[in-house]
């Protein structure tokens, strides 16, 4: 539980216009991890604010502000899956509303509930993956692992105590029916942020943007929030050279931990894992060509007032192309080391 104190120091702010915070906020290549964490609290109302959530539904600014201190709370400190993380991904779904016509596409129901799933996606993360749970015999893989997506479900779980807990429901003041909705949402919206769940639907993302989307589809309308979530949640991705190498450098630590682990266990290790063998710049242009740049690819064909966001990612592919060449060239490691290196 957050302190009242908290809550009221929060709650009797007035609340800035994100501009207001940061003059280039609302723009794309701004990078939200450059807003100090006891900020962000702040900055959250603010966009809430912005996208006219609040007075739409009626949320209550206590309500609001419990609510958002409780979900940064609910994170962990593993290198990357932190609430620095959830915070960047939220922005960007923010900056998805703010630079396209994106209430268009869905309705607020689903905005409000696709930019609170981005603020509660990861909330728990221990920084190891859904299979690290399963092979380790955790508690949530006990709980989830027979459904698979097993961290996905525990992230859905925490958010629903949070929403059940006195003062903390931003939802509750919402007709049933759409009180319904936004949880479903919820639930979808994070269960499809497990990557694995991605690739399932890949095939039907790239038929929907061929095809057109089509609003008035309810399997487009969820495939196109499927597709927003995933791109916010890879939108590090999308900023400059340095954001991203930084964001390497932050996945790698927690992958090589999980990879210690693995080791001291006698477990087998995947390569990306293991700090001994993981080449990471070779490793992370086949991440971008086979995940982010396809998810990108798809987000600029259907929102094209989008499209630098996948400019961004084709510029930090090909710096990736350029640093593994010079590193072979000097034949200099590949590993954590190459991070002491600019
Ligand atoms: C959307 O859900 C997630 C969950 C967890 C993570 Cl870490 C990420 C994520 N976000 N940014 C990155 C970057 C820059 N590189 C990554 C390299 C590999 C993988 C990975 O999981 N590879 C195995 C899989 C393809 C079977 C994920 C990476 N990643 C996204
Ligand atoms: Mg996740
Ligand atoms: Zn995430």
């Amino acid at each position: 539980m957050v302190s009242n104190e908290e809550v009221f120091h929060l709650f009797s702010m007035p609340v800035p216009r994100p501009t207001e915070m940061h003059p280039d906020m609302a723009s794309f290549s701004f990078t939200p991890r450059s807003i100090p964490y006891d900020q962000t609290a702040l900055a959250v109302l603010s966009m809430f604010e912005d996208m006219g959530l609040t007075a739409r539904f009626r949320i209550n600014k206590d309500v609001l502000s419990r609510f958002a201190l409780m979900v940064r709370k609910g994170y962990r400190e593993p290198p990357y899956h932190n609430w620095a993380h959830a915070f960047a991904v939220a922005h960007f779904c923010y900056l998805m509303f703010k630079n396209t016509q994106l209430l268009n596409y869905l309705d607020e129901i689903e905005l409000f509930a696709l930019f609170a799933a981005c603020l509660c996606h990861d909330i728990d993360h221990r920084g190891t993956t859904n299979s690290f749970q399963v092979a380790s015999g955790s508690v949530l893989a006990a709980l989830y692992c027979s459904e698979g997506s097993v961290m996905e479900r525990h992230h859905f779980a925490q958010s629903m105590c949070i929403l059940n807990t006195e003062g903390c429901n931003i939802f509750i003041d919402l007709p049933r029916k759409e009180y319904e909705k936004a949880l479903d949402l919820m639930r979808d919206i994070i269960l499809a942020t497990d990557l694995s769940h991605h690739l399932r639907i890949m095939k039907d993302l790239e038929t929907m943007a061929e095809e057109g989307y089509d609003k008035k589809n309810p399997r487009h309308r969820s495939l196109l929030l499927f597709l927003l979530m995933t791109s916010c949640d890879l939108s590090d991705q999308t900023k400059n050279w340095t954001n991203s190498k930084k964001i390497a450098e932050l996945i790698y630590q927690e992958f090589f931990s999980q990879g210690d682990l693995e080791k001291a266990t006698g477990r087998d290790v995947q390569e990306m894992m293991d700090r001994d063998r993981a080449c990471i710049p070779l490793l992370q242009i086949d991440f971008l060509n086979k995940i982010a740049l396809p998810v990108f690819r798809l987000l600029a064909k259907i929102f094209p007032d989008a499209s630098e966001v996948l400019q961004a990612v084709l510029s930090n592919r090909d710096k990736w192309e350029c640093l593994n060449t010079k590193l072979l060239e000097m034949n200099a490691p590949r590993d954590m080391t190459m991070f002491d290196m600019d």
